[in-house]
C-alpha cells in the first residue's frame, strides 16, 4: 500500500506533465494545450476559474442527483484538474509540487495546524 512519502502514486499524472511540458513549445494550431501557454496566464487562469465554477454548480446538482449528475461532477473536475495543471505548468511548477505539500501535511490536524500558526 502506497504511504504518503511513497513518490509516483499518479503515473498519469507524471506522464500529463510530461505531455504539458512539451506544449510550452508546440505550435498553438495543432494542440489546445499549447494555444492556452500562446494566449498566456491570464487566459489560463480565466478557464481554471471558470472550471471551478462549473464544478461547484455541478457539485450541487449531484448532492441529491442522479448517476448521470455524479458521472458529470467527475467530468467536471477533471477538468478542474486538467486547467490547474496547465497552470502549474506554465510557471513551471506541477503536480509534483502539490503531492510534495500534501504529504508534508499528511496526518497533521487543520485545527492543530491553524492553533500553531503565528497571530
Ligand atoms: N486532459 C485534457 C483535457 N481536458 C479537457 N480538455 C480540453 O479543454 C477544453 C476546455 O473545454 P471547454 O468546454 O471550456 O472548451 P471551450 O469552451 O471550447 O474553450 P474556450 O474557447 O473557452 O477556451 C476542451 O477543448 C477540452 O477538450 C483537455 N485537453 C487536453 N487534455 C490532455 O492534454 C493532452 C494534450 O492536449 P493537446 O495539447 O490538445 O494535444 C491530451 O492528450 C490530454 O491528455
Amino acid at each position: 500500500m502506497n504511504t504518503p512519502s511513497t513518490p509516483n502514486r499518479a503515473p498519469v499524472l507524471d506522464a500529463l506533465a510530461e505531455v504539458l511540458k512539451q506544449r510550452r513549445s508546440a505550435s498553438p494550431d495543432n494542440s489546445y494545450v499549447a494555444s492556452l501557454h500562446h494566449k498566456g496566464l491570464n487566459k489560463i487562469l480565466e478557464k481554471v476559474g471558470e472550471e471551478a465554477t462549473e464544478t461547484l454548480l455541478a457539485a450541487k446538482d449531484a448532492e441529491h442527483g442522479s448517476e448521470a449528475q455524479r458521472q458529470a461532477l467527475i467530468a467536471e473536475t477533471a477538468d478542474l484538474w486538467f486547467h490547474s495543471l496547465v497552470m502549474l505548468s506554465h510557471l513551471e511548477l506541477d503536480h509534483q509540487d502539490v503531492l510534495n505539500e500534501l504529504a508534508r501535511r499528511f496526518g497533521i490536524s487543520g485545527h492543530d495546524e491553524k492553533a500553531a500558526r503565528t497571530p
